[in-house]
């Protein structure tokens, strides 16, 4: 039987809420205790602002014969706006582990995660069943699920967490019926249990205002053996997305490329979207193709799942990252814009073999002490991909006549 079923449910309008039918209640637990939480926090608060670049070589993996790490040991908080307690802001997470979790689960009290895997397959098993998601798929975990991870070697990704609001479908305006990410393509996990004692003890670890606690339980969390409803974990393939471009001239807003987006309360304005940038052709005439120079009034959180950004070949790398602050300016580097200044334009691919992503947010974010110090991977000399820029500006230029 297969894992996975389809669902029309990652749109909805009405509340979200499921039924989960279990053998003995998730109440039957010894009492929470603070656990030490690593580098996971809302430490952004306490650090002084950074209005740079910000670039990240590839996050380091510890090696599994040096240190046995999971997927909660090896979460760390890079940025992030906003607080937990007022149910209001987002957080960007990055995991690097090597080793499956046991008889050890996970439950975030505070937000939804949307996680992308950069390196390595998880076997995510959830209170609702289990979904294989591997890199170039992305599944998204909500508040208070309870879910516990199985990892094959060496794994890394990136988390997009947000509090107090869900990730949806994005309003299609005039593209009508159908394209960017279609529902039928997010797919949500089957009923799947087990009906387990562990006399030795299972742990719970729950992710509750920012901070780390455990308990301790004598049987396994996953012990649903049927539910329904919408309030549920799901994933999707990142090579179904239907992708909309320019086919004339100019370079279209990224928001194009929204996969999901988490709603504000003000309309038109995200508290975070999820954009992707997906093989596909580029055509637009009398333009400059790549990623226009430009300051935004959102926060740019950058990561590469695999291969080249159009805007950056060198320098930006699978597994590492890019914040692009509000009001920051940055665009394409030195080599991608000479290129494309006297480019022929022709039609062409674009991306293709990679997969860039975007978490873009009305926050204003600030990096914590592990994002900035301690993760040791920030690059000092990101600035210098730009120096190099010249002038190619003639007043005399004229276009060539038809
Ligand atoms: O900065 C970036 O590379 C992301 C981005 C891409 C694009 O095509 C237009 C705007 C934008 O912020
Ligand atoms: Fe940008």
């Amino acid at each position: 039987m297969s894992l996975l079923r389809k669902t029309l449910a990652a749109r909805v309008l009405y509340l979200k809420d499921s039924w989960l039918y279990r053998i003995l209640p998730s109440v039957r637990h010894k009492p929470f205790t603070a656990e030490p939480c690593g580098d996971l926090s809302e430490s952004w608060n306490d650090v002084e602002p950074n209005p740079n670049q910000l670039r990240w070589r590839p996050f380091n993996i510890p090696k599994a014969s040096e240190k046995k790490v999971d997927f909660v040991s090896g979460l760390h908080t890079v940025c992030g706006a906003g607080d937990s307690k007022s149910r209001n802001g987002i957080c960007i997470h990055l995991y690097a582990c090597n080793t499956s979790m046991t008889d050890r689960c996970f439950q975030n009290s505070d937000g939804d995660f949307l996680i992308v895997p950069q390196q390595g397959k998880l076997l995510v098993t959830t209170e609702f069943g289990k979904m294989m998601v591997e890199p170039n798929e992305i599944c998204v975990i909500q508040q208070g699920m309870r879910f516990s991870v199985d990892v094959f070697g060496e794994t890394r990704g990136y988390i997009l967490e947000v509090y107090g609001a869900h990730f949806e479908l994005p309003d299609l305006g005039p593209i009508g019926a159908n394209g960017l990410a279609n529902p039928r393509d997010f797919l949500v996990p089957v009923a799947w249990y087990e009906d387990r004692t562990v006399s030795a003890g299972y742990t719970v670890i729950n992710k509750y205002q920012g901070k780390m606690f455990s308990c301790q339980q004598d049987f396994s969390p996953f012990n649903v053996v049927a539910w329904h409803g919408n309030y549920t974990p799901y994933k999707y393939n990142l090579e179904n997305f239907m992708v909309i471009n320019c086919v004339a001239y100019d370079h279209a807003d990224p928001s194009i490329f929204t996969v999901l987006t988490a709603k504000s309360t003000r309309p038109g304005v995200a508290i975070a979207d999820f954009v992707i940038f997906p093989p596909r052709w580029g055509v637009a005439d009398h333009t400059f193709r790549p990623p226009y120079y430009h300051r935004n009034c959102m926060s740019e959180f950058m990561g590469l799942i695999k291969g080249h950004y159009e805007a950056k070949e060198e320098g930006f790398q699978p597994g590492g990252a890019s914040l692009h602050s509000i009001m920051t300016p940055h665009g394409p580097d030195v080599d991608c814009f000479e290129k494309n200044s006297t480019a022929t334009l022709k039609p062409e691919r674009v991306a293709e073999g990679t997969m860039a992503f975007m978490f873009e947010s009305s926050f204003s974010m600030a990096v914590t002490k592990w994002g900035l110090d301690t993760c040791n991977r920030v690059d000092k000399e990101y600035y210098k991909c730009w120096e190099p820029l010249r002038s190619h500006f003639n007043p005399k230029w004229k276009p060539a006549s038809k």
